[in-house]
């Protein structure tokens, strides 16, 4: 298993999840599955910032049938390893989704507190179709019960950086998807 340092402190080495090679890979399959369901149509790619954002332009890039983007923001977490439980909306839509194909893009799918608070608020939008994609699921964290439509990978109870992906908002950067120790200072 290859594993990162850290730079800046002396801090215990990141081992690594999944590879850049790896998540491409998948990106690319989950962006033909999504091309074959939308053939002929278009659909709106609706990032939940800040951790979807480096997973939507991948995406976004791996598809070809017409799209455009929008986001939201959403405080839930905090800076630690926990969620509050609590979900506040902090960016809306800039533009109405009623009748549209919407495609709700997230990082990572973990209690499904954040994604049962947007489906549930997107919905009431009346899209002509509301899906979501996640990168990452960690189905046995789940305390709502949501699913994905497109799942990248399904993983373990063990809380990972990178890829768009933060710990008390570092490591958004990296290429990879590491694991986070959890001894890793503040
Ligand atoms: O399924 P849940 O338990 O609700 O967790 C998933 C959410 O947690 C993370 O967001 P975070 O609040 O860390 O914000 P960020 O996207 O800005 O990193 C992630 O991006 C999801 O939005
Ligand atoms: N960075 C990060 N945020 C999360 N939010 C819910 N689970 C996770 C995780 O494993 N890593």
């Amino acid at each position: 298993m290859s594993t990162i340092q850290p730079k800046a402190v002396p801090a215990p080495a990141l081992s690594v999840l999944f590879s850049r090679e790896e998540i491409q890979e998948r990106v690319t399959q989950i962006g033909q599955q999504i091309d074959a369901d939308y053939k002929g149509q278009s659909v709106v790619l609706v990032g939940v910032l800040k951790g979807a954002a480096i997973f939507l332009a991948d995406l976004a890039r791996s598809i070809s049938v017409e799209c455009t983007f929008d986001f939201v923001a959403v405080s839930s977490y905090g800076k630690g390893l926990n969620s509050s439980g609590a979900v506040k909306l902090i960016k809306d839509l800039d533009q109405s989704v009623e009748g549209r194909n919407v495609i709700v893009v997230e990082d990572i799918l973990d209690t499904g507190i954040t994604l049962g608070f947007l489906h549930q608020m997107f919905a009431r939008h009346r899209p002509k179709s509301l899906r979501i994609a996640a990168l990452l699921d960690k189905p046995s964290r789940r305390i709502q019960k949501i699913s994905a439509d497109y799942v990248g990978f399904s993983i373990p109870n063990q809380f990972v950086v990178g890829y768009g992906m933060d710990y008390a908002e570092r490591f958004r950067n990296l290429p990879e998807i590491c694991i986070m120790p959890p001894d890793f200072p503040e």
